[in-house]
């Protein structure tokens, strides 16, 4: 008796190590702990959330800042906001990331250089712009452009910026998508998606990466308190706002905060509440793991989750067909 349980330990034992041998997390990036010096790149960074990376990277960690964003004066006043002192560690310069690779080129040569030749340690793709209207009332031209700004744009950057991380064998690149790049949301047929463009450019990048050490963190954020915000409200569609209500608002401040987290440990995914996680979790598909949390959480609630998310969608259908009868 007692040897039978003893065999059947020792079973369940052998029988667990071996799952946690197949189904280990893919690779195991290395957590950043002094970011003091670092050449941190972020696109967009005069406005919102990639304002207050900008305030954090530059002081509380001590690094090194280059901002690309077009308005010369949007530019000039987070300058005077964000560096008082004129600071030569934070640098502004006004380019439009969707033009061409040869701008985007440019920019980021001439940052290096101004940074004492440090290159890029760090990109964030955070430069977009975004509108919600529904599908009919989307010109084709805007559908264009935000494809170019949003999708594209993080393209040149990234281009940019990988062979010089590919030749030091290190380097982060994140890129800010959004919950409305994890599934489709009324009012949202071009942002979405662009957002969701992001998403099978980060795994297949990733793939391409692990063995240079580089690691990419894909960034989903509910609504936000920015500028951008605040101009997407003056027309967005009672739709859009009520559903985008399921996951509340965040300020700038704490979607950045979380961004610089994930972006030392390297995560994959980033999220935001509960919503967020779970929101992850159920949209996880083929993306990579780099926890062992993750893959448990996954296999195990993946199931469950899709039947919640029936009744979440039910309720957004509900709501859709209910504000056609209002005229
Ligand atoms: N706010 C929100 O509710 C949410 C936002 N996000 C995402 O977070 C990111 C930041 O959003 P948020 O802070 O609200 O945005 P804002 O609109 O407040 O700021 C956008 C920034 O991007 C810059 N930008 C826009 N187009 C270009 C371009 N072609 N070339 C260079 N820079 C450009 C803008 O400067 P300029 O116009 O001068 O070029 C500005 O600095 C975006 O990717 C957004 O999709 C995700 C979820 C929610
Ligand atoms: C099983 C889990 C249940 C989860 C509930 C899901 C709720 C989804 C709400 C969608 C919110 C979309 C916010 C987009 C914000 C954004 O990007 C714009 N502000 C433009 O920037």
């Amino acid at each position: 008796m007692l040897l039978g349980i003893i065999l059947a330990c020792i079973g369940a034992l052998a029988l667990l190590t071996i799952l946690i041998y197949l189904y280990r997390p893919l690779y195991h990036p290395k957590y950043l702990e002094d970011l003091y010096d670092y050449h941190v790149l972020i696109t967009g960074g005069s406005s919102g959330i990639g304002k207050e990376l900008a305030r954090l990277f530059l002081n509380e960690y001590g690094c090194r800042v280059t901002i690309l964003a077009r308005n010369v004066e949007r530019l000039e006043e987070c300058r005077r906001e964000l560096s008082p002192n004129l600071s030569d560690r934070l640098l502004c310069l006004s380019v439009d990331i969707s033009q061409s690779y040869e701008q985007v080129q440019n920019a980021i040569e001439h940052a290096i250089h101004h940074h004492q030749d440090k290159p890029i340690d760090i990109l964030i793709n955070n430069a977009a712009i975004f509108y919600a209207r529904p599908f009919h009332q989307t010109k084709p031209e805007e559908f264009a452009e935000m494809m170019r700004i949003n999708y594209l744009g993080s393209i040149y950057c990234t281009q940019v910026c990988l062979s010089s991380m590919k030749r030091r064998g290190s380097g982060r690149i994140v890129f800010i998508s959004s919950q409305a790049g994890q599934l489709g949301v009324f009012g949202y047929t071009s942002y979405c998606s662009t957002k969701f463009a992001l998403k099978g450019l980060a795994e297949s990048l990733q793939m391409e990466l692990a063995r240079e050490n580089i690691y990419i963190t894909l960034v989903f954020p509910p609504d936000t308190d920015t500028p951008g915000f605040k101009e997407e409200n003056k027309t967005k569609p009672k739709e859009t706002q009520m559903i985008n209500e399921t996951s509340g608002v965040l300020t700038a401040g704490q979607v950045a905060k979380k961004i610089i987290q994930s972006t030392r440990k390297g995560s994959f995914t980033c999220s935001y509440g509960i919503n967020g996680f779970l929101l992850t979790c159920l949209t996880c598909g083929a993306q990579p793991v780099t926890t062992f949390s993750e893959i448990i959480f996954q296999s195990l609630f993946i199931g469950l989750l899709r039947l919640i998310m029936l009744r979440v969608l039910n309720s957004f259908y509900r709501l859709v067909r209910k504000h056609k009868q209002i005229p």
